[in-house]
């Protein structure tokens, strides 16, 4: 069944993954919210009824079935394995070797697979499009996608259609462009494209 936004998001804050602060986020622009899936999805339960939820939607925009569920790691890895196993389907995650994403594990991709890409949050696209693009080359098919919360407004382009279980709009500002309210609070970087050993 369908979940109402509101729903979604208390959700989201009875996990305690609705942040206030300020953030650089994966894309390098800022933002004073920051939605903490992580935290959604350490209660099984809450990641079941979410995905169960997310799953639901999936069937209903795709009329074709996938074969494959791809994530991006780290974020994407817990919800493409909930979401693949609602719908029946094998899951396999793409993560980052010298900033670029890769197979590993001994994860392939058969020839041509329908392949959903499944990740946490949407903000700018980028991500996906980056984990879209290692489908690609690995020889699969990327024919959908999907998220938990795309909270660019809809506006975010990953270049094939996109399900979201909610869709919010997020303000985030470029480097240079912060409101001196926002430049004052300390800043943290919860992500991991940036992180280095
Ligand atoms: O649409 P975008 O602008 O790309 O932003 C969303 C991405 O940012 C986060 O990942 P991040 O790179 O921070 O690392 P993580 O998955 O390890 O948290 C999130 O999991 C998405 O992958
Ligand atoms: O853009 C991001 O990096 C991002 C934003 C957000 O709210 N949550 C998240 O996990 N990543
Ligand atoms: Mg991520």
């Amino acid at each position: 069944m369908a979940l109402e936004q509101a729903a979604v998001l208390e959700e989201f804050r009875q996990a305690g993954a609705l942040l206030e602060g300020h953030f650089v986020l994966s894309s390098g622009r800022h933002s004073a919210a920051y939605l903490q899936c992580a935290r959604v999805m350490m209660d099984p339960r809450r990641g079941e009824r979410l995905c169960a939820a997310l799953a639901g939607d999936i069937r209903a925009r795709f009329e074709d079935p996938f074969d494959l569920v791809v994530s991006p790691a780290m974020g994407g890895v817990i919800v493409g394995y909930e979401v693949a196993r609602q719908l029946g389907l094998p899951a396999i995650f793409v993560e980052r070797v010298d900033g670029r994403f890769t197979l590993r594990r001994g994860f392939t991709i058969p020839a041509g697979a329908r392949c959903l890409m499944v990740e946490d949050v949407v903000t700018t696209g980028l991500s996906s499009r980056e984990c879209i693009a290692a489908i690609r080359e690995a020889g699969g098919d990327c024919a959908g996608a999907a998220c938990l919360v795309d909270r660019s407004g809809g506006t975010a382009d990953v270049g094939v259609p996109l399900v979201a279980l909610t869709v919010i709009d997020i303000p985030t500002y470029a480097e240079g462009d912060v409101p001196a309210s926002l430049a004052a609070v300390p800043v943290s970087k919860p992500g991991s494209r940036f992180l280095t050993t």
